[in-house]
């Protein structure tokens, strides 16, 4: 069993317009809506894998509500803890004259002191037969911003694994519970080394040096250029198959659901990373967020050319 834990889950309601005019009247020719917040696609990803996957998180007010329905309607089992406030909406605007997704996440409920204290009741129970854990995404109000870090800690208390997907301050304080993988995009991981721009050399050093406190797995997803990923073995520069990009949006939880689907069937390693890159290209050729193609994946992984870059 594989539990995906999203602290601030969310709708994710998709606006298809033909071409976005900012300050005009845009008509929308399509709405979606699904279960969403990183850790939902994350599920969503392992469930299309053939995994055994359920769900955490926080759920309140109508938008909570209709998260549970259609995590039902996925026939997804979720363990949510009942909030008083309402979860967010997380609009994605897909512009069809050029195939950009443009985010619009809001902030997301505030959660009260009992309510976290809830959650870490239920992790430590949860974690006590779960082994593999997903902790994906942003911290709501109220959650202490070392939230992943005593997350881990339990986690790691009753013998079980997480991989850690979040950014700024949350992810900075998660990674020093050193979780068994960490998933940081280009974006995310200059922002906690505090540097702009930052080379292959730099990547692997910061690699080398997450992997020398114990973080098992240092997996920088870096888009269309697929991943850089550095273990105790060395660096791996893990190449992503040429597409036509319809939608980026839950790339990065797709990496993560391939990753994690990998590690908790055993998979030897180097599969395991290429599956995560072509589960991330597989989402990135479909306008729905957390989507995957498995024989799309499958075969992407026969394409996919991994390289050790460093000894
Ligand atoms: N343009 C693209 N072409 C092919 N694969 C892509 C593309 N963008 C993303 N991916 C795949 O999705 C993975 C995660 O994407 P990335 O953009 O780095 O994550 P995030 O969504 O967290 O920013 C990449 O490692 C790659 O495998
Ligand atoms: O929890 P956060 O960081 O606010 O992110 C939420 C948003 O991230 C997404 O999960 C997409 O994330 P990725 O593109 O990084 O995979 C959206 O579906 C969701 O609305």
């Amino acid at each position: 069993m594989i539990t995906a834990i999203t602290l601030n889950a969310a709708i994710d309601q998709i606006y298809e317009v033909n071409s976005l005019e900012i300050g005009g009247v845009n008509r929308i020719s399509t709405v979606t809506k699904d279960a969403g917040g990183k850790g939902m696609n994350v599920a969503k990803v392992l469930q299309a894998s053939g995994a055994t996957v359920d769900v955490g998180g926080f759920a309140g007010g109508a938008n909570g509500e209709k998260i549970c329905q259609l995590l039902t309607a996925r026939a997804l089992p979720n363990e949510m803890i009942s909030i008083a406030d309402e979860n967010r909406v997380c609009l994605t605007i897909l512009d069809g004259s050029d195939g950009r997704g443009t985010e619009l996440l809001e902030s997301g409920p505030v959660i009260s002191r009992d309510e976290w204290s809830d959650m870490l009741k239920w992790l430590d129970k949860k974690s006590k037969t779960t082994k593999w854990f997903a902790l994906s995404g942003s911290l709501p109000e109220g959650v202490p911003s070392d939230a992943y870090k005593q997350m881990i800690n339990i986690i790691h208390l009753n013998g079980a694994k997480a991989v850690l997907d979040s950014s700024g301050h949350a992810l900075k304080l998660g990674i020093e519970a050193k979780p068994f993988a960490i998933k940081p995009n280009e974006e995310e991981i200059a922002a906690i080394l505090g540097k702009n721009d930052l080379s292959e050399t730099d990547l692997i050093e910061a690699g080398k040096q997450f992997v020398a406190t114990g973080i098992e797995h240092v997996c920088f997803s870096l888009g269309g250029n697929g991943a850089l990923i550095i273990n105790e073995l060395g660096a791996y520069k893990i190449t992503a198959p040429k597409i036509d990009v319809v939608n980026t949006v839950g790339s990065g939880d797709s990496f993560v659901g391939g990753l994690l689907y990998g590690f908790a069937t055993g998979e030897d390693i180097e599969a395991t990373y290429k599956r995560a890159v072509a589960s991330g290209t597989s989402n990135a050729m479909h306008k729905a967020i957390g989507y995957i193609e498995i024989n799309d994946v499958e075969a992407f992984m026969d394409e996919i050319s991994i390289v050790r870059v460093e000894e």
